[in-house]
């Protein structure tokens, strides 16, 4: 049975449909949403031999055009550089305004993808069809869309709704479990920020045997996710506790050059180190971050923070989008299932 949960936005609303096996009909459902001729699916070099072939077959027997466009699969590929490569093979390409990218991969890929759909002519419709978990329970959901500047992570982007997003559980068999686990990471900070008896349900369960709740994990997330962005889609209030963990989180990503942490890693210490630093401050209920550390534990997630210089910490942060100058907006939660804002000083951050 496909789930679908709708998200409004302030010009329009899309479907993210949820099912198993959808894969055999994503040719169909691109069909419908396609205006022009031809379409341009854009994967990386581990998705696309698994997946992006047989996408291509079935638009084929459609009679739909296509072509694949692959980038390096990793971090790093979330460039400015690529960013250009991408948009000269699209135009080259011949593609039009009414014509359709598809991102089809994780994270890199869906943000990548969505920055080039959203600027390409001024805009071309896009699909997300997210193949790993973090892509099918945040990224591909919600329209923020970026790539990475040299400076700092996701500084180049902008808000750009895909036209779906065509999620099929099943592709997550083939994933590593070190990123099955980096996708966890986002699961967790759901019910950090919104929801205590889903945390308690994720404390039942550990990195093999939660792959028999792949169906509850994608609905119940894009839900939550779905929920706020149309209650604070530019991300001017509400939105900002999805970022529950990333002030840190991004910085440890960049500080190590996108080579040792993934993005998840990265966002579980950064949960981590805000949840202490919170109880600390008298801000969160004692015993929460031992909480999040034991569940981060039973899903393979590293729990050590990596020692960084403290000026190249502060310049990192000081490029953070929830930025006010001296202070920064910051994610902290009073116990699990409860967060808020709270506009603290970036020295205070990190010297305490
Ligand atoms: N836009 C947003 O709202 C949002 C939200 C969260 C994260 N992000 C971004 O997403 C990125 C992280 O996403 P990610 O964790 O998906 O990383 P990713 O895209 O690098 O994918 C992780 C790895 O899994 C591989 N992979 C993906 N699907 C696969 C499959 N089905 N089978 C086998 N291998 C597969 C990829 O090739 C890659 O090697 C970061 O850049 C992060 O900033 C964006
Ligand atoms: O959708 C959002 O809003 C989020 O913050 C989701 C995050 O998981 C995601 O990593 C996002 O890309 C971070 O955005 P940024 O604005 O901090 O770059
Ligand atoms: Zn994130």
């Amino acid at each position: 049975m496909t789930k679908i949960i709708n998200v409004k936005t302030s010009k329009d609303s899309y479907p993210i449909y949820i099912e198993h096996g959808l894969k055999t009909n994503w040719a169909s459902y691109i069909k419908q949403l396609l205006r022009g001729e031809k379409v341009a699916i854009i994967t990386d070099s581990n998705v696309g031999p698994l997946y992006a072939n047989e996408l291509k077959a079935s638009l084929e027997n459609l009679n739909i055009k296509s072509c694949i466009f692959t980038i390096s699969a990793g971090e790093k590929s979330k460039s400015i550089s690529n960013y250009e490569n991408l948009a000269t093979q699209l135009i080259e390409y011949n593609i039009t305004r009414s014509d359709l990218i598809i991102a089809l991969g994780g994270g890199v890929v869906g943000d990548l993808t969505g920055f080039v759909a959203s600027t390409l002519l001024r805009g071309i419709d896009f699909i997300q069809i997210p193949t790993s978990l973090l892509a099918q329970i945040d990224s591909s959901v919600g329209g923020k869309v970026a790539v990475n500047l040299p400076i700092g992570k996701n500084l180049l982007g902008s808000f750009y709704h895909p036209k779906a997003v065509l999620i099929d559980p099943e592709v997550l068999q083939t994933l590593d479990k070190r990123v099955l686990s980096d996708g966890m990471a986002e699961v967790i900070k759901y019910s950090c920020i919104k929801n205590e008896s889903f945390f308690k349900f994720l404390e039942e369960y550990d990195l093999d045997s939660i792959s028999g709740q792949f169906d509850k994990l994608i609905s119940t997330c894009c839900q939550i996710k779905a929920d706020i962005v149309e209650r604070d889609e530019k991300e001017n209030d509400e939105r900002m506790l999805l970022n529950f963990g990333h002030t840190f989180g991004h910085v440890i990503e960049s500080n190590f050059n996108y080579e040792v942490y993934t993005h998840g890693e990265a966002v579980g210490l950064g949960m981590l180190y805000i949840a202490s630093l919170g109880e600390r401050l008298g801000l969160t209920k004692l015993g929460t971050s031992d909480k999040i550390k034991t569940l981060m534990l039973k899903y393979n997630l590293p729990i050590d923070y990596p020692k960084m210089d403290i000026e190249a910490v502060k310049a990192i942060i000081s490029h953070d989008k929830k930025s006010l100058g001296e202070k920064i907006n910051t994610i902290f939660i009073r116990k699990i299932g409860d967060s808020f804002i709270y506009p603290e000083d970036i020295d205070a951050l990190i010297e305490k």
